[in-house]
């Protein structure tokens, strides 16, 4: 007889995105990005980080300040790493499972890549006029969105 405490779809997929961010060097929020194709299978992943070639010990980490020093003008998105990333072709009608809402930036670029439905976990910056301006783009182009329901499981690994 099969075991029946496998994990969900939903489950495999943000586990996944939740250990892709898990890699991102930002000592504020961890992003972690999983592109799944229509036969459920996962064609990408990312995180959130410096671009390739900009030292994640040289390049700032700081949120406030003078914007230049900060990180924001030089971090590459968990969901633009991830959509980068792909080098199988077409990414349509695939499903992005990422653990915090899409930038409006990230939205774009979504949205241009063909994606058909996000599946997010946390919306903590729900507010801002970035995350409301994604809401909206998204809505007008078509691309569905949806919370991750967490199931309460937990999951114990040894690495
Ligand atoms: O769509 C998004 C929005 C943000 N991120 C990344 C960019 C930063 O590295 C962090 C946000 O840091 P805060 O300290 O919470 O401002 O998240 C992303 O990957 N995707
Ligand atoms: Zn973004």
């Amino acid at each position: 007889m099969k075991r029946e405490d496998y994990i969900s779809w939903d489950e495999y997929f943000m586990g996944v995105a939740k250990l892709a961010g898990m890699r991102s060097k930002d000592p504020g929020t961890q992003v972690g990005a999983c592109i799944v194709g229509q036969d459920n299978k996962i064609l990408s992943m990312g995180y959130n980080g410096f671009p390739i070639g900009c030292s994640d010990d040289e390049f700032p980490w700081e949120r406030e300040g003078d914007t230049l020093k900060t990180k924001y003008p030089y971090v590459t998105h968990s969901e633009l790493n991830a959509i980068l990333n792909y080098r199988g072709g077409s990414l349509a009608g695939a499903k992005l499972y990422v653990t915090l809402f899409p930038c409006n930036e990230c939205a774009k670029a979504i949205i241009q890549s063909g994606i058909r439905e996000v599946i997010y976990d946390c919306d903590k910056y729900a507010e801002t006029p970035s995350v409301r301006a994604s809401k909206r783009m998204f809505r007008a182009a078509g691309v569905a969105y949806r919370p991750y329901s967490r199931s309460g499981r937990t999951v114990k690994m040894e690495l």
